[in-house]
């Protein structure tokens, strides 16, 4: 037998960092999940118990803290490419490192109509997410992500003409809930180093900041005929706005809403245009995915 693939690391490094602006008072908090993977000439530590050859997690911990405090941990792009370009420059031995930040919310308080200068509150669970790749000699490749982003629109969504036969039983539907949990992802074309990420910084924060807008209003806007169409879509636009962006993803599960039938209790109509009261489906679920490029 042989070792066909190998990585290794620490997941959920869980890291908070704060920024204090001297001349203000106004502090800025950052929390981040991390996640660091290595790969490279590892296999004798699998095959032969050499440990000789294991930067031990403990490490990439350490290692991800001190980064933190040594750079910038906004945009999270930087950051991961920092930290992933770090790993295979600093371990000969290492050829890849692949490193996850998934971003918080911590957005600021309001308080007497005024921003709080250190005082913050969790708006949601949606996360913004990277995913920073070093590959020796190659580059680092990056993709930006929205997760957990939850929606729902009470109508203007429609499903029906789909592929009928004798295993379906799903009615044609003009008029219906549609709910997803927004994954979307976007993919850079590959930068040559820490210093072109460093240089493309500006467009971070813009990329994102597009993607979550072009998602949520075409959400909104479109009366969608089905999930699918309305994810490509939100793609085209993402494409259109972003022209560093090489190719973009989404992931959106259908979370259903099903109709409940009252006419059995005093012929109490909740059906079609009457339907208020919905059983809503923890599953299953629908799970639509596309990957567009240019
Ligand atoms: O938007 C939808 N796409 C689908 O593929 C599907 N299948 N059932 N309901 C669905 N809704």
């Amino acid at each position: 037998p042989q070792v066909s693939a190998a990585q290794y690391g620490k997941d959920n490094i869980r890291v908070y960092k704060v920024h204090k602006d001297a001349k203000t008072g106004t502090q800025t908090v950052v929390e981040m999940t991390v996640c660091v993977l290595l790969k490279g000439d590892i296999e004798t530590s699998y095959t032969k118990a050499d440990n000789s050859v294991v930067v031990a997690t403990d490490t990439m911990k350490n290692t991800v803290y001190i980064m933190a405090k040594q750079h910038p941990v906004t945009p999270p792009e930087l950051f991961g490419a920092i930290v992933a370009s770090h790993f295979v420059e600093k371990y000969k031995h290492i050829h890849s490192a692949w490193v996850k930040v998934v971003t918080h919310r911590w957005t600021r308080l309001t308080v007497g109509g005024e921003p709080h200068p250190h005082s913050f509150f969790r708006d949601g669970s949606e996360t913004r997410n990277v995913e920073a790749t070093a590959d020796e000699g190659k580059g680092i490749s990056i993709r930006s992500a929205i997760a957990g982003l939850l929606v729902l629109k009470s109508t203007g969504s429609a499903f029906h003409s789909f592929y009928k036969d004798e295993y379906t039983t799903l009615p044609d539907v003009y008029n219906r809930i549609l709910s997803t949990e927004v994954d979307c992802g976007w993919t850079w074309s590959t930068f040559g180093s820490v210093a072109e990420v460093q240089s493309a910084v500006p467009k971070f924060d813009k990329a994102w900041e597009s993607a979550r807008t072009i998602t949520l209003e075409t959400f909104a806007k479109e009366s969608s005929p089905s999930v699918q169409n309305t994810l490509y879509k939100m793609c085209e636009q993402i494409l259109e706005a972003v022209s560093e962006v090489k190719a973009v993803d989404y992931s959106l599960p259908n979370k259903h809403y099903f109709e409940i039938d009252l006419s059995w209790h005093k012929g109490l109509k909740n059906t079609g245009k009457d339907a208020e009261v919905y059983a809503p489906q923890s599953d299953p679920n629908g799970l639509i995915q596309c990957t567009v490029t240019r």
